[in-house]
């Protein structure tokens, strides 16, 4: 028997059959070129609809061609958590934390399964703090985790003894469940118990929020009274204590709401988590932080120990700044009509990444190392013990900057202070919102303030320090959360997306000037200029949509012609990268259906919500007015164009039709009906207009973008 110290922890391998994968994507980005060039042969005596075209397969060339880089060598972890106990190693401290903003619009029953699903893990809880950030300043909130803590007494020593899968209780007892029927009854009696106690805390907190009466320990709920949800101070409570000396089974839950203030700034989910980062710094202050959205349970009871593997099995900590688990979706609609589950891109994408530098960071189901939260760079080799230099960097606390050093310098031994509710007043200073003025917080220390995606900006910073990251996808998987319930809602998601990672691109940690000036890894840079240019693809994309139409109004060409033999380049690359796409997601076990819907729904995105992200972008390039014709009419490339973006839009073109709900309302018909009118007539009268390039030079060098005039019909 091998001796376990030699066992491994982890294992880092290349994904199977990725030569297949390779070759295609190479031939698509070869077809892609050798249009490219065919257009560049004829673009003289072409109009303007052929220079669009142009433009567009440069762009989308451009766009394949990252995704090439990013795509080409995909790792996975396998990870043995099973060895970690082998090792009799002493397993490090975790501090979990949750954030959730509004009692609305994210019910406190959601954040409580949460909460359940993370005490009730496979890990020592002696080991373990839970820490949930509510920006909503809700004493239903605090009520609902005051009864859940009390459930928890019960369930999680059910769900150890019973090796229960999933510990969020509304998913384990949701409708599916039926009762076990195994002939133990010891367990068949508990688990009617169990749900009936369940049944009782979902009542009691409905209650709450229709009554709003909240128990009869109201004087635990004094602070809340009278308070503004945007004007408070900071309120810090400890729900549960870990004592050492009764042997409990439950983690400390400790209950944050930071101080608000108008006119102050809070910096959304940036702020809860760097105010968490210091609570948790002050009472527990763990070497490692795993952090999730209110609406994401831990599905895997082992998630803890498998991230643990990497976490301290990597032989130099430069290799691990955290350890990201992919989004999962546990109420997905069948083949996921509104395209927002991503399953495939995103594993092949962080895959990729994977391989290179890391995944970027995804703001849920990550496990940070705190040291890499506080700025610094991996095996950092200078000593700021100096108590002021660390003041001003992080803040002044004493008890801060005590536990700042003990993660940067410390034996690494005294992380736990026998008594946490003793120092909540240290606690609610370092939650207010003045603590981080003339600090470095949010700007070399935190999570980083300036884009509504804070997470990658984040990640990026990390893997600037020349950090690496990695992908942990175990099974069953990490964490499970819910997807936007709608179209529209996922519209609006993906244009607050689309808007953050552009104000990426545009930031001073732009992945373009870092690539030269920092430790980021070429190769990564350029898999997040991919990133934060995801919505710049909609400006080539919405043109390309719109060609074909264009050019059967008016009758010309933007494709060669069938007789012609540069007809099959298209022809080819419309196929094999559909058929390769569509490969990967039966590879990955999805079906044909989920594959068209990621399809037609990543067009729609990419023409409305996306493209509203980056208008100011598509402002610029409005200088590229319609501008002339020139070729022959349209053929068989445009109409089939045609046909298949409104096959794209079939929802969109079944609303025309559909009533009610799924309808389309008259006057949004009306409205649409008059712009695509204005669209045929602007598409007739522009393809009046000429384009010579040419004489555009001849009349002041202004170079392709601008036009030259009307010139009437040759
Ligand atoms: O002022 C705020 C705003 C949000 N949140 C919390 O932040 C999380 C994410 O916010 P949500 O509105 O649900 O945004 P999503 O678009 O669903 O979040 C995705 O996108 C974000 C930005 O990229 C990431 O931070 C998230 O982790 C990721 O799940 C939730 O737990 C919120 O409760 C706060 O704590 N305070
Ligand atoms: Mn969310």
């Amino acid at each position: 028997m091998a001796k376990p110290l030699s066992l491994p922890l982890y294992e880092r391998v290349s994904c199977k059959g990725i030569m297949i994968r390779r070759t295609l994507d190479v031939t698509v980005f070869c077809l892609l070129l050798s249009l490219l060039a065919y257009r560049l042969r004829s673009l003289s005596n072409q109009g303007f609809t052929w220079l669009l075209a142009f433009l567009c397969e440069s762009w989308f060339a451009f766009l394949w061609l990252l995704n090439l880089s990013t795509r080409w060598n995909p790792v996975e972890y396998k990870t043995y958590p099973e060895n970690l106990l082998l090792r009799s190693l002493e397993l490090p401290p975790i501090d979990m934390f949750v954030t959730t903003a509004d009692p609305v619009l994210e019910p406190p029953l959601v954040t409580v399964n949460t909460v359940l699903s993370l005490l009730a893990v496979d890990y020592p809880a002696e080991k373990l703090a839970c820490y949930v950030s509510d920006d909503g300043c809700s004493p239903l909130t605090f009520y609902s985790l005051v009864e859940a803590s009390k459930f928890a007494k019960l369930w999680v020593p059910f769900c150890k003894k019973y090796s229960i899968q999933i510990r969020a209780p509304f998913q384990y007892f949701s409708a599916k469940s039926l009762p076990p029927v195994d002939g133990l009854s010891g367990f068949e009696l508990e688990w009617k118990k169990m749900k009936d106690e369940y049944e009782h805390l979902c009542r009691k907190i409905e209650d709450a929020v229709h009554k709003l009466t909240l128990g009869p320990h109201s004087t635990e709920y004094a602070v809340f009274k009278n308070i503004e949800r945007d004007n408070h101070p900071s309120i810090v409570k400890v729900i549960f204590e870990n004592k050492e000396d009764h042997s409990s089974c439950l983690p400390h839950l400790v209950y944050v709401s930071r101080e608000k203030r108008p006119n102050h700034p809070h910096h959304f989910k940036a702020g809860a988590m760097n105010v968490l980062t210091r609570v948790s710094g002050v009472m527990t202050n763990a070497p490692f932080m795993l952090n999730v959205d209110c609406d994401m349970f831990a599905s895997n009871p082992k998630i803890i120990l498998h991230a643990v593997c990497l976490l301290v099995g990597v032989d130099d900590e430069q290799e691990c700044a955290f350890v990201q688990c992919p989004q999962i979706f546990y109420d997905a609609l069948k083949d996921d009509p509104f395209g927002n589950r991503m399953t495939v891109p995103f594993t092949i994408f962080v895959g990729g990444m994977a391989g290179i530098q890391g995944p970027p960071y995804a703001g849920t189901g990550c496990f940070h190392r705190r040291k890499a939260i506080y700025g610094l760079p991996p095996n950092h080799d200078f000593d700021i013990k100096d108590c002021k230099i660390l003041e001003e960097r992080f803040g002044k606390s004493t008890e801060f900057s005590e536990s700042v050093a003990e993660i940067l310098f410390g034996s690494g031994e005294k992380h736990f202070p026998c008594d946490i509710s003793s120092i909540t007043g240290s606690a609610c200073r370092v939650a207010n919102c003045s603590y981080e003025n003339n600090t470095c917080w949010g700007i070399e220390v935190g999570l980083t303030y300036g884009s509504v995606t804070e997470d990658v900006l984040t990640g990026l910073r990390i893997h600037t320090m020349g950090w690496k990251s990695v992908l942990l996808m175990p099974s069953p998987p990490a964490f499970m959360g819910c997807a936007p319930p709608g179209g529209p809602v996922s519209m609006t998601q993906m244009k607050r997306w689309g808007t953050g990672l552009l104000e990426v691109l545009f930031s001073k940690h732009s992945p373009i000037l870092s690539a030269f000036s920092t430790k980021l890894h070429f190769r990564q840079a350029l898999a997040y200029l991919q990133i934060v240019m995801w919505a710049s693809r909609s400006i080539p994309q919405f043109c390309y949509n719109m060609l074909s139409a264009y050019c059967i109004t008016t009758d010309s060409q933007f494709l060669p012609k069938v007789h012609e033999p540069f007809f099959y380049i298209p022809v080819s690359f419309s196929l094999i990268s559909n058929l390769h796409s569509l490969s990967q997601y039966l590879q990955y076990g999805e079906s044909i259906q989920a594959w068209w819907n990621h399809q037609r729904m990543e067009r729609i995105h990419a023409v409305s919500s996306m493209l509203f992200a980056c208008l100011a972008l598509a402002i610029w390039l409005l200088g590229l007015q319609p501008l002339a014709r020139g070729g022959d009419g349209s053929g068989l490339g445009e109409i089939s164009c045609s046909v298949w973006v409104v096959l794209n839009f079939w929802p969109l073109v079944r609303g025309l039709f559909g009533k009610g709900k799924y309808g389309i309302p008259l006057s949004t018909l009306c409205k649409s009906a008059t712009l695509a009118l204005l669209f045929v007539q602007l598409s007739k009268s522009s393809s009046a207009i000429v384009w010579r390039p040419l004489e555009a030079k001849r009349l002041g060098g202004l170079g392709s973008s601008s036009f030259c005039g009307v010139h009437g019909l040759e």
